[in-house]
């Protein structure tokens, strides 16, 4: 039998209709076939094709990608392609470019921070791709710590403009993607100064490149700061060093939504809290948790058929030998990977559906809501990327050697995702945030009930001293004493903090004392919101032959999974005892084996096609060892059967006479 068989048997065996859960992972019926429609055209097309990449120096990479995003650009307005459709035909081509800083930062950017009369003025130029901008934050010394930024923007009385300066080196903009060689503008987040007064960080739409030429501006220094991490991967992305000498531009260009400065020269605070002036961050952040889920479920799809096609010991009376897929030790790796795909998908879900009703509160000047959807968003990317960037790696293991070659898709898959983990918030910081929310919250508990994620926090008394009742391993069969579990578990480890840092006569002091500590309450109150939100996703309508089923078997395998995986936390709570840990890993082996014969369909679900995996190890057919070889033949070094430099280098050496006495 060969591997084309082996899936096809796998196929057979599945308990759930494939394509209504393609539907239920897709989230409804038409973004499945937005999805799909656009996956195929992406697929179908030549000039998307991507195999040759691994093989291309940077330049004609990065030209290479130019051409492709200027393609798409032609198909989105040739075909009138809605936003939604664009945004998966972007996706689908799989090679981060400026188009992703267009769309997922300067725009949003202008939208969420510009006023009324700067949007209408700048939105249609960037929808148009007429003007093409970055996100321009990160500096050379500074990150995380948007405050401390050292660019200027100070305010001239006579000219009616800003001055933009970068006044050191380390003040220089660095990291910005498609700043080095594509923007012609960028939003500039620097410090205002007016008189001498500093009035904190803005941003600042400032021209880099001539519209004419794309020459860069008098006072504008822009550059590529260098290859990065891995080949492919982001080596597309043209991610810039920019300084500026005494650039100047017109007061307009201030984003003047949160504030505003006057032609005297005031400088107004509008009625909107500062922190919408991050928005950007915020809702980008969501989108990431959304990428999570499908960087995920693309690397656990190619480990998925892969183990179902490699074969390892085993073998009696010369039968075939044994499928990984099926060694225990396997499915304990990739099953909590495979549910925790589908976990991501559904709390990115919720958490876009968080985003439209802060967004709706903050025009009607809500602002209740924006500290708990800061700290959902920035909670989630961090848990989500942490745990995206781990599992692609978990599944490169997964498939032994060949999981190291490209040609496996992983490699790649890695090197573009783990920035994820740090850009748009390293993930300690957002945990720290998180924690800072939670703190926050506690504290202002005798005169304010907690809601929405926190509420569980306003049941602090009983979730302190209930202790749990499971008893058999089908107990924890049991959404509720699921999620008590986890709700006990966070609780008291974010009361422990809270109550140790009250100690202190310094409360930032004891936060920062305490600050490994709070980021494991954190990532315990993140876990909790996941896991909860894929039980309420249960709750509802999920049509489809065994969806529903299958769903439940995943729902329990990720949220046991973590109580296995963090059964210290469990245990050092006093929630559980070490018996009902002990059960909870029972259920979950259990649960692996009822996983086990739905594995392929599972993975089929997520509907990828062999040009996004762009694995050989990943087929949909499985036809994995001709194809293997044949990307071996491929490679360039397989030309000619005496490579470049044999001649030179390897020749003169096996020629000369030398006597070991010599040596
Ligand atoms: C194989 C190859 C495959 C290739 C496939 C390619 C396919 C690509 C296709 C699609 C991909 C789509 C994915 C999108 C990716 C887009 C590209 C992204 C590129 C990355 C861009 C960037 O990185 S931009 C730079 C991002 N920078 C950051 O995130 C900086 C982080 N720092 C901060 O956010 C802040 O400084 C801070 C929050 C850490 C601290 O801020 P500050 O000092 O002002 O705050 P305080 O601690 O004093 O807190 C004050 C107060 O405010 C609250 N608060 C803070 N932030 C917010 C907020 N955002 N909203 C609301 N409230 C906030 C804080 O909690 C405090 O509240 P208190 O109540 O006072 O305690
Ligand atoms: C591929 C990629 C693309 C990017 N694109 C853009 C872009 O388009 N525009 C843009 O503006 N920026 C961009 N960035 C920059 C990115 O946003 C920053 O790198 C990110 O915000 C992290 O900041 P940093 O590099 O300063 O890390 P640092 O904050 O210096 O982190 C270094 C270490 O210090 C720790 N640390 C920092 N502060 C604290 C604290 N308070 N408590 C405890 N530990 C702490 C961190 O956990 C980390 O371990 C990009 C970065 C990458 C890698």
């Amino acid at each position: 039998m060969e591997g084309v068989d082996y899936l096809r048997d796998e196929r057979k065996k599945s308990e759930f209709d494939v394509e209504a859960m393609k539907v239920a992972w897709a989230g409804s019926r038409e973004a499945f076939q937005v999805s799909d429609r656009m996956a195929k055209l992406v697929a179908n097309d030549p000039v998307f094709e991507k195999f040759s990449k691994p093989t291309l120096g940077r330049k004609e990479m990065f030209k290479n990608t130019l051409r492709k995003a200027a393609y798409a650009w032609k198909l989105i307005n040739d075909l009138h392609l809605t936003e939604e459709e664009a945004k998966w035909l972007r996706h689908y081509i799989d090679e981060p470019n400026y188009t992703d800083l267009q769309w997922e930062m300067f725009v949003p950017a202008l939208e969420g921070q510009g006023s009324e009369e700067q949007k209408r003025k700048w939105l249609p130029l960037a929808q148009t791709m007429q003007i093409i901008g970055t996100y321009a934050q990160t500096e050379l010394a500074h990150g995380s710590n948007v405050q401390g930024l050292e660019t200027t923007a100070t305010f001239d009385h006579e000219t009616d403009q800003f001055v933009i300066h970068s006044p050191t080196l380390t003040s220089s903009k660095w990291w910005p993607g498609g700043m080095a060689k594509v923007a012609t503008h960028a939003i500039v987040y620097a410090r205002l100064i007016i008189d001498g007064h500093f009035y904190g960080v803005h941003g600042f739409i400032v021209q880099l490149r001539s519209l004419e030429d794309h020459s860069t501006l008098p006072g504008i220094t822009v550059g590529d700061i260098g290859m990065k991490f891995g080949h492919g991967a982001y080596n597309t992305m043209d991610n810039g060093v920019l300084r500026f000498d005494r650039v100047r531009i017109p007061r307009n260009q201030m984003l003047m939504r949160v504030s505003q400065v006057t032609k005297e020269g005031k400088y107004v605070q509008s009625d909107v809290p500062r922190q919408l002036a991050y928005g950007t961050m915020v809702s980008v952040r969501q989108t990431i948790v959304s990428d999570a889920s499908k960087a995920l479920s693309r690397a656990v799809c190619i480990a998925t058929r892969y183990s179902a096609i490699r074969r390892q010991f085993g073998s009696h009376d010369g039968g075939p030998e044994t499928q990984v897929i099926d060694y225990k030790t396997q499915q304990s790796r990739l099953f909590p990977l495979l549910a925790s795909a589908f976990a991501f998908r559904f709390v990115s879900e919720w958490l876009k559906s968080l985003q439209t009703d802060v967004k709706q509160r903050l025009e009607a000047k809500d602002f209740s809501t924006l500290p708990e959807a800061h700290a959902c968003t920035a909670g989630l990317k961090s848990l989500t990327t942490a745990a995206t960037a781990d599992g692609i790696e978990e599944c490169r293991k997964l498939c032994g050697g060949h999981g190291y070659l490209i040609s496996s898709g992983l490699p790649e898959l890695y090197a573009y995702y783990v920035p994820a983990c740090t850009y748009e918030g390293e993930n300690v910081v957002m945990m720290l945030q998180v924690a800072r929310f939670l703190v926050k919250t506690v504290s202002e508990m005798s005169y304010k009930q907690p809601v929405g994620t926190a509420d569980y926090l306003g049941r602090m008394a009983p979730l302190m001293h209930n202790n749990c009742d499971v008893q058999t391993a089908e107990d924890w069969l049991n959404p509720s004493a699921i999620v008590k579990a986890f709700e006990t578990r966070a609780v008291r480890m974010i009361v422990d903090c809270s109550q140790r840092i009250a100690k202190f006569e310094n409360q930032e002091e004891g936060f920062a004392e305490l600050s490994t500590d709070l980021v494991e309450a954190s990532l315990a109150h993140c876990q909790l919101i996941v896991v909860s939100t894929f039980i309420q996703r249960l709750k509802q309508e999920i049509p489809g032959k065994g969806v529903k089923q299958s769903l439940e078997v995943l729902c329990y395998v990720y949220a046991l999974y973590l109580l296995h995986k963090h059964q210290g936390d469990f245990l050092a709570t006093g929630y559980l005892t070490s018996k009902q840990a002990s059960l909870a890993n029972d259920q979950l082996k259990t649960l692996y084996s009822k996983v086990r014969p739905n594995a392929i369909a599972l993975v089929d679900s997520f509907n990828h096609t062999d040009h996004y995996l762009s694995s050989v190890l990943g087929r949909y057919d499985g036809n994995v060892y001709p194809k293997l070889y044949e990307a071996a033949r491929k490679d360039p070094l397989n030309d000619s059967d005496i490579a470049d430099g044999i001649n030179q280098y390897v020749q003169p050496i096996l020629k000369q006479k030398l006597h070991l006495a010599k040596l």
